[in-house]
């Protein structure tokens, strides 16, 4: 079993380097099947997440090839298999991505139904129902969705939430269809963008994009290109609160300063103190006790859910009562309890946390349920007095490469320790 071992209460200092983004990093590997000739994809970073989805892809017959830290070769021509393996969809919901491009390519598909998972129930209803206005026949059973087509078609869809993976299968499905196909209410997160910049390098027509209505004039075959994925502003998020929680001073590279705009006015509500260093880059500074402040999770541009959990553990230290409403998920306060064991002082009511704020955390043992816990755990322990041992870090590694080195760099008393 591995565990991070923390010694809280070294303020951070230094430059970090931001990594791809995962949640751009899965649905651009899924799209590569949609041509028949080769990508070259950039700025993949190094997660379990993206290991998985590497796996699915070359379980399916894809060839792959390594070309350099963070490049991959993507050889879709030999895709022969249209189902994915139960084993490795279970790990990861996200490979229920590769749904829509299968269905171009194959005319059929049959992917097991991901589950729920430790933050909420996720169920894929709406990528269906976006299927189906395609021209999909879908059928479920003994926990498979079976989907094939005879003819696919353009239609209109409307998304009852702006589902960021129904909107990324729809999108990707709908680029290979000849016509106009319109996704209402779609997802307007930038990791949508960036698929929607790859599928327009690979060929399509998109307008809309960053929008609500996105709409897609599809084309018959798409072309494999060379694209660099963005980076991730949810590490780069989770390192500015890095900072802040440990009174830093720290400068953050590879940032996209609009993407990260809920996330910047937040920290500087709490009193952190943040400049422009560059086009990419951003500098971040914290010398007073955090102040309380309420948050609410929003699809993009709202505050991103992903980052909730390490803004609790930021807010655990505020001076005074801050309520964080959690409106994307609905079960994503598994890191309460944890948090607890150190110290701080919440209640959870429904959808919401109720937060008080206390002078200290102190160390002990903890376990993370869930990916972005486990950022705030760590976060938790970087603060605290005493030491923290995080278990569970398989999830951290789910999102985060090489969390401990690079906060190591920083100043920060992390390591990983093998039992
Ligand atoms: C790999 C990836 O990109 N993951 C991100 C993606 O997840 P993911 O794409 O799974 O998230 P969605 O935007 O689809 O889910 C948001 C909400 O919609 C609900 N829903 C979704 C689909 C559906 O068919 N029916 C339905 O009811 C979900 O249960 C959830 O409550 O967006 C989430 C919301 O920003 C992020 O937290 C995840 O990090
Ligand atoms: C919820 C997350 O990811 P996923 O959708 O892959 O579970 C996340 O990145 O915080």
């Amino acid at each position: 079993m591995e565990k991070f071992v923390i010694n809280g209460g070294n303020p951070l200092a230094g430059l970090v380097e931001i990594g791809g983004s995962k949640n751009a990093a899965l649905p651009i590997l899924a799209a590569t099947l949609l041509s028949e000739t080769p990508s070259i994809i950039r700025n993949i970073p190094d997660l379990l997440d993206v290991n998985t989805m590497i796996l699915v892809l070359q379980g399916l017959g894809v060839k792959i090839e390594k070309l350099a830290e963070g490049t991959f070769q993507i050889f879709p021509d030999s895709l022969i298999k249209s189902d994915a393996p139960y084993e490795l969809i279970r790990k990861m919901r996200a490979s229920f991505l590769v749904t829509g491009p299968l269905i171009t390519r194959l005319k059929r598909a049959q992917v097991p139904l991901p589950g729920g998972c430790a933050i909420g129930s996720r169920p894929i209803d709406l990528h269906i129902k976006g299927f189906l206005h395609l021209g999909v026949q879908v059928s479920m059973h003994s926990g498979y969705v079976e989907a094939w087509t005879d003819q696919l078609h353009p239609g209109e869809i409307y998304l009852d939430f702006p589902s960021v993976g129904a909107t990324e299968n729809i999108m990707m499905l709908a680029s290979v269809i000849p016509g106009d196909t319109v996704i209402a209410n779609a997802a307007r997160e930038p990791e949508v963008t960036d698929l929607a910049n790859f599928l327009m390098a690979m060929g399509a027509k998109i307008e809309g994009v960053g929008t609500d209505t996105i709409v897609i004039y599809g084309t018959p075959k798409l072309y494999g290109c060379d694209y660099s994925i963005i980076n991730d502003r949810i590490e780069a998020g989770t390192f500015c609160v890095a900072a802040a929680i440990t009174g830093g001073d720290v400068e953050i590279k590879g940032v996209n300063h609009i993407a990260m705009r809920s996330i910047i006015t937040k920290l500087e509500e709490i009193g952190a103190k943040i400049s422009k260093v560059s086009e990419d880059s951003l500098f971040i500074s914290m010398k007073e006790r955090p102040r309380a402040t309420d948050i609410k999770t929003m699809p993009y541009p709202g505050f991103p859910t992903d980052m909730q959990a390490q803004f609790m553990t930021l807010l655990c230290l505020a001076d005074g009562v801050s309520v964080i409403t959690e409106t994307v998920f609905e079960n994503r306060f598994a890191h309460v309890g944890e948090l607890e064991r150190m110290g701080v002082n919440i209640k959870v009511e429904g959808r919401s946390a109720v937060v008080v704020g206390v002078e200290k955390l102190t160390g002990t043992q903890v376990t993370a349920s869930d990916l972005r816990a486990g950022a705030a755990l760590v976060l938790a322990g970087l603060a605290a007095e005493g030491t923290t041992d995080v278990y569970g870090i398989s999830h951290v590694d789910r999102g985060y490469a090489n969390l401990e080195k690079k906060l190591h760099k920083l100043g920060a008393s992390i390591k990983r320790v093998y039992e």
